[in-house]
C-alpha cells in the first residue's frame, strides 16, 4: 500500500478524535454501537468510492479498509501516548504493561489467583499500584473509609455494567435508582426477617449435622465391617448446583473491563455455563414467585412491592439479576466462610477447646441446637469468625469504585478524579501496617489483644457504607450458629494425609474466591 495524503490525513482524524471525544466520558456501553458505525461507514464508504472511482467494489473496499485502519491507529496510538505520559495516574508505580492496556491484568490472573497476584503487586510496588490505565489499587489501612464509607463521594466502576442490561442490588451504579431497591432489600435483611429465617436456618443445620452423623457412621461401619473406609466423607464432587455455580463464574475471574465481558458472553458457546446459570436463578426465581410460603423468606421481601401482580418486562431483569446475586452473595460466601474457619481451626486447634469451654453454658438447648441471640456476643466466637474473614476475606479484590471529577485524598495523597480504585481486603487483611503479626491466625487480637489490631476501620470484609453487605447480619448469625453447633458436636481435625496446602495455594477468585480442596474429620466427640 503506497502511503498517501489521505492516508497520513485519515490518521492524524484517528489522533485527533482521541482528545476531541474518546477521552472524556464512558464508552463501555456504547462498544457494539461503535462497532455497528464503523462496518456501516465501511460499507457506504466502499459504495461511495466504487461509484465516484468508477472501480470494483472490492478494490474500493480495500482502499476504504486501509483508511479505516489508519484511523484506528492513530485513534490507539494517540490513547497509548495519553496513557505512558500524560495520564492523571503517570506518578503512581505499577508494572508498565498495566499503564497501556487493561488486558495486562486480565493475562496476570488468568489462572485465578487475582488476590495473590495483586498481593505481590503491592508487595512490589507499594500502597498505591496503577493496574490499569484508569485502574488503582490500593491497600493503604486509612483506604477503606474514604473509598467505601457512607460519606464517600465514591460511586461504583463501570465494571459494575458488565452484566447490563440485567442488573441487580449489587450493580445499580446509579446511587438515587440503588438506594430505592436497598430499601427494599432492608425489609429482607431486618432483625425481624432474620428471626424467621432462623426457623428456616436451624432445619438445615439439624440437617448438616445429622448428614455428618451418617456420613461418619457409614465410613465408619465400612471400615469395621469391610476393612476399608465407604470414602464418604471425603466425597470431593457436590451437587451439581454447586459444580454449575463454580463454572459459571469462571468468566468473572478475568477481571475484564466491562466493554470486553459483554462481547465474551454473548459469543455463544464461550460463557455456557454463565447463562446457565441465570437460567437456573431465573427459573427458580419464577417459580418462586407463583408460589406462597408461610414462613418469609428472602423473596416474600423482594416481591412485596407487585402485591401479588406479575413484574413487569424491566423488573424482571432487576428480579433476575437479584435472584442471581442471592445465589452467589449469599451461599458462597457463607459456605467459603465456613470453610475458612474450619481450616483455621484445625491448622489451631488451641482455639477448638477455648471455643468450646465458651459456648459450653449456651449449649443447653432442649433440641440440642444453638440460638443465635444466646451467642452473639461471645467474644472467642466472634473473634475466630472476625479473624477468618481477615485472612480469607470472600471478596477478595475487586470492589471497583469511581473517584468524583474533583478527586480524593487518602492519607495526604491525592488520588486524580475518575480513577477507579479498588482496596483490596485480602492485601490489606495481611498488611504490617494494620495489624501486627498480620500473617498469624490470632483470634484474641479482637478483644484480649487490642493493640494487635492497629487501624481497626481497615476490617472491612463485608465492605461498609451505601453498598457495603445488606447481609451482614444474616450471613454472621449463620456461620456463628453453624460452627458453634458442628465445633461442640464433632472433634475436627485435618483428615489423614491432609496438610492443608491446596485450601489456599488452589484457591481461585471469580469476584468471590472459592478455595481449593480440605479434606477435614469429623469424629462425634465423646460427650455428645
Ligand atoms: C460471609 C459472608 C458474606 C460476605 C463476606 C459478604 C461480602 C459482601 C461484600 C464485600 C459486598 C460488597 C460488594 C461490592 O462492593 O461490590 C456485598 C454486597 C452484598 N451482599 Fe454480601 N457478603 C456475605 C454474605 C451475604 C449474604 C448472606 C447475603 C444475603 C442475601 C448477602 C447479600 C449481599 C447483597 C444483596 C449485596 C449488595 C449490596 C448493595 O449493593 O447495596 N451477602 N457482600
Amino acid at each position: 500500500m503506497g502511503v498517501s495524503v489521505s492516508h497520513v490525513a485519515t490518521l492524524l482524524c484517528g489522533a485527533a478524535s482521541f482528545p476531541v471525544y474518546f477521552v472524556r466520558g464512558e464508552h463501555h456501553l456504547h462498544t457494539k454501537l461503535y462497532f455497528r458505525i464503523l462496518i456501516s461507514t465501511v460499507a457506504l464508504a466502499t459504495l461511495g468510492h466504487s461509484y465516484l472511482a468508477e472501480t470494483t467494489i472490492l478494490s474500493a473496499f480495500a482502499e476504504v479498509s486501509e483508511h479505516a485502519g489508519c484511523f484506528l491507529f492513530g485513534l490507539h496510538g494517540a490513547r497509548s501516548v495519553y496513557r505512558l505520559w500524560f495520564h492523571p495516574l503517570r506518578k503512581f508505580d505499577g508494572p508498565s504493561g498495566a499503564r497501556l492496556t487493561s488486558f495486562w491484568l486480565s493475562w496476570q490472573v488468568h489462572h485465578g489467583d487475582t488476590f495473590r497476584q495483586i498481593k505481590n503487586l503491592h508487595d512490589q510496588h507499594g500502597s498505591f499500584v496503577r493496574i490499569g490505565p484508569d485502574n488503582l489499587f490500593i491497600s493503604h489501612p486509612k483506604t477503606v473509609q474514604t473509598t467505601y464509607g457512607s460519606g464517600s463521594k465514591c460511586t461504583k466502576g463501570s465494571w459494575y455494567d458488565s452484566t447490563s442490561p440485567m442488573v441487580s442490588l449489587n450493580t445499580m451504579r446509579e446511587r438515587k435508582l440503588h438506594d430505592e431497591r436497598r430499601r427494599i432489600w432492608s425489609t429482607a435483611s431486618s432483625d425481624k426477617a432474620l428471626r424467621g429465617y432462623e426457623q428456616r436456618l436451624r432445619l438445615y443445620r439439624n440437617r448438616l449435622i445429622s448428614h455428618l452423623f451418617n456420613l461418619f457412621s457409614f465410613d465408619f461401619m465400612g471400615d469395621m465391617a469391610f476393612g476399608k473406609s465407604f470414602g464418604m466423607l471425603e466425597m470431593r464432587h457436590g451437587h451439581w448446583v454447586i459444580q454449575l455455580l463454580n463454572d459459571a463464574l469462571k468468566p468473572l475471574g478475568y477481571a475484564f473491563p466491562a466493554w470486553l465481558f459483554q462481547i465474551v458472553t454473548t459469543i455463544p458457546g464461550v460463557t455456557r455455563d454463565w447463562w446457565r446459570l441465570i437460567d437456573f436463578c431465573a427459573e427458580r426465581m419464577d417459580t418462586r414467585l407463583k408460589t406462597k410460603v408461610d414462613v418469609p423468606d428472602i423473596m416474600s421481601a423482594l416481591s412485596a412491592p407487585y402485591q401479588g401482580k406479575l413484574p413487569m418486562d424491566k423488573d424482571w431483569r432487576v428480579l433476575r439479576g437479584d435472584a442471581q446475586l442471592i445465589v452467589v452473595a449469599d451461599s458462597d460466601t457463607t459456605a467459603t466462610t465456613l470453610s475458612a474457619a474450619l481450616f483455621e481451626l484445625a491448622k489451631n486447634p488451641e482455639y477448638i477447646e477455648k471455643l468450646r469451654t465458651e459456648l459450653a453454658p449456651y449449649m443447653n438447648d432442649p433440641v440440642n441446637d444453638v440460638l443465635n441471640e444466646r451467642v452473639a456476643d461471645l467474644d472467642h466466637l466472634n473473634a475466630v469468625i472476625h479473624e477468618t474473614l481477615r485472612l480469607h476475606p470472600p471478596v477478595p479484590s475487586l470492589q471497583r469504585r469511581k473517584t468524583p471529577s474533583e478527586g480524593i485524598f487518602i492519607d495526604g495523597i491525592f488520588i486524580p478524579g475518575n480513577t477507579v480504585v479498588s482496596c483490596p481486603q485480602y492485601v490489606i487483611g495481611r498488611n504490617a501496617a494494620a495489624y501486627e503479626h498480620p500473617g498469624s491466625f490470632i483470634p484474641g487480637r479482637w478483644y484480649s489483644s487490642p493493640t494487635m489490631v492497629k487501624v481497626k476501620s481497615a476490617w472491612a470484609p463485608f465492605s461498609i457504607g451505601p453498598s457495603g453487605c445488606i447481609g451482614r447480619l444474616l450471613a454472621l448469625h449463620i456461620v456463628r450458629t453453624t460452627l458453634a453447633r458442628i465445633v461442640t458436636t464433632f472433634d475436627i481435625s485435618f483428615a489423614p494425609g491432609e496438610d492443608g496446602g491446596n485450601f489456599e495455594s488452589k484457591a481461585r477468585e471469580r469476584f468471590t474466591i472459592g478455595f481449593g480442596d480440605l479434606m477435614i474429620s469429623f469424629k462425634p466427640r465423646a460427650s455428645v
